[in-house]
């Protein structure tokens, strides 16, 4: 009897093995080797080169060498024509290869978009087989289920849904609280009592723009949100690590003690901010009546849970949907903005005379208090061009990615399935076929007419919030965030750079200084 019902087991156990096995394979070699190979194919026909493929680290070494050697060779001051330093792989290989080339970043094919017809075809598209790139399924699970990542009908609701949290008048009721917290930083800094001092306003300017974010859009105060900062920003280094290293199937189910350290950093974000959903929740049941402090995103967001308001009956936002867009706001809000308003310190620092015509417009257009008005905020025009010009030379984004889920056309290109389209926006911002001669130099004056008349190309090539359907939905917010910190600042500090300062941006998924921005502070 036992021994029969071996028999059994096995019979039945060995094929299934056979099965899984197989077909665990089959998706290996199609993922490391089939579709690769057909990409070349597809893509060497059209004459564009594609860079030695090897199986599993495809051009992560060249990659990394290229990036060493750059680094090795540090920018002596501080200057604007950086962008071969901080992405020094594509203009190597567009020296070597010419302008339409693909490279392998471990298995996956890269192919970037160098003419800015192109880019704006891939960023106007509404073809359902061009989306952002998903996670590789061994990565950090960052923002799944936001805006960055979800598609289609669920992406436009979920849009929907959120652009009220940033229309004028909502931006406006922003304003006390954007001023208090810079006033609270500042307050800080004053407690230093000395005449000069340094400051890293690299460091100092992430828990700002991340105590701003998480009471305008959540209603918590940065005490509550620090921990899914800190834990965010931990889960950015380990998206690093996984990024530089081959992809191999099937690793991720491995409870080794780094994947286990990455499930561990998941969980606990997801439970910080279930609670700060669930606080919320809570208050609306206690409070019985819609407060004022209700309609920010977390309030449109239950709103849409709850099947409040309009056209809620196809589609709803369950409570995965608010955690995604929870953890994307958290994440796309708050490096960019600090990283914007830090790079721009640092460029009016090193330019006086800029930073003395800024002061004096920040001077008319502030209260007694110090901090510029709804009203005045639209006419901070000198501040504005300074802003525009330091989002051009240094993008806090500066490489956009798209992914052709099937073979799609993209100017003359047919670009195959499975490829992931580079944007480098950082490029187009720093040639100077579009912006003249002086591409590299910090020339504000250029976007006095506005932004659309400040390049020499017929077509958008200053793109620090893209463009297009899916462009930034974040850019009032920080833009008025960025004029308030700014004017708050200048207003009591000449800001001169620090002697500790080493000019160095590096593309680590945003433009950042490696070494920090230390500026010292003097008081007016
Ligand atoms: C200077 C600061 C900022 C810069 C330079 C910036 C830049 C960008 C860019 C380039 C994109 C498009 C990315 C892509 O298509 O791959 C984007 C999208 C997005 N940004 Fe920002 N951003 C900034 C601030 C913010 C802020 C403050 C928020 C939120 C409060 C925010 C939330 C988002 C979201 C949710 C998306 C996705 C939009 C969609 O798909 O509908 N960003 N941002």
């Amino acid at each position: 009897m036992a021994s029969s019902f071996l028999v059994v087991t096995v019979a039945l156990l060995v094929p299934t093995f056979i099965i899984v096995f197989h077909s665990l394979w089959m998706a290996f070699v199609e993922a490391l080797w089939l579709t690769p190979r057909r990409i070349k194919r597809v893509l060497e026909r059209q004459g564009i080169k594609c860079l030695p493929f090897r199986i599993l680290i495809g051009n992560l070494p060249e990659l990394a060498a290229l990036c060493e050697e750059a680094k090795s060779q540090p920018l002596s001051c501080i200057k604007h024509d950086y962008a071969a330093y901080a992405i020094p792989y594509y203009y190597r290989w567009i020296e070597e290869y010419g302008d339409n080339f693909a490279f392998w970043q471990g298995s996956q094919a890269r192919f970037f978009l160098t003419n800015p017809d192109d880019v704006k075809e891939v960023l106007y598209s509404r073809s359902p087989h061009i989306s952002r790139p998903k996670r590789r399924p061994d990565g950090v699970k960052l923002i799944d289920n936001g805006l960055l990542q979800i598609e289609g009908e669920r992406w436009s609701f979920h849009r929907r849904t959120l652009n009220p949290g940033f229309l004028p008048e909502k931006l406006k009721s922003m304003i006390p609280i954007m001023s208090r917290c810079t006033m609270e930083m500042i307050e800080r800094w004053s407690t230093k009592n000395v005449k000069k001092h340094e400051i890293d306003v690299f460091t100092e300017l992430k828990p700002l723009s991340a105590d701003i974010i998480a009471r305008t859009a959540f209603g918590s105060s940065y005490a509550e949100a620090r921990q899914i900062f800190e834990l965010q920003q931990e889960q950015l280094l380990l998206e690093g690590k996984i990024q530089s290293r081959p992809f191999i199937p099937g690793v991720r189910f491995i409870p080794t003690a780094f994947n286990r350290h990455c499930w561990r950093v998941e969980k606990r974000i997801e439970e910080l901010t279930l609670r700060i959903i669930e606080k919320r929740t809570q208050r609306r049941k206690l409070d019985q009546h819609e407060d004022a402090q209700d309609d920010d995103l977390l309030g449109l967001m239950i709103d849409a849970m709850e099947d409040r308001g309009v056209e809620r009956k196809t589609m709803s936002m369950g409570m995965a949907d608010i955690i995604g867009e929870s953890k994307t706001f958290f994440a796309a809000g708050q490096e960019t903005t600090s990283t914007c308003i830090s790079w721009t310190l640092m460029l009016l620092a090193a330019h006086p005379e800029w930073q003395e015509r800024v002061r004096e417009e920040v001077r008319t257009a502030c209260d007694a208090v110090g901090f510029p008005t709804s009203d005045s905020l639209h006419r901070l025009k000198l501040l504005s061009m300074v802003l525009n010009e330091s989002l051009r030379l240094y993008p806090p984004l500066p490489i956009m990615l798209r992914m052709s889920k099937k073979d799609v056309r993209v100017g003359k290109t047919l670009v195959p399935k499975g490829t992931v389209m580079m944007l480098p926006i950082i490029a187009f911002h720093h040639d100077q076929r579009y912006w003249g001669p002086d591409a590299n130099e910090f020339r504000p004056d250029r976007f006095r007419d506005g932004s659309s008349k400040a390049s020499q190309s017929k077509s958008s090539v200053f793109l620090p919030f893209s463009s297009g359907p899916q462009f930034c939905i974040g850019q009032p917010f920080a833009l008025q965030q960025a004029k308030i910190v700014i004017s708050a600042i200048l207003l009591r500090y000449r800001i001169i750079i620090s002697p500790q300062y080493r000019h160095s941006p590096i593309f680590a998924f945003i433009l950042q200084p490696e070494f920090g921005i230390p500026l010292l502070f003097e008081s007016i």
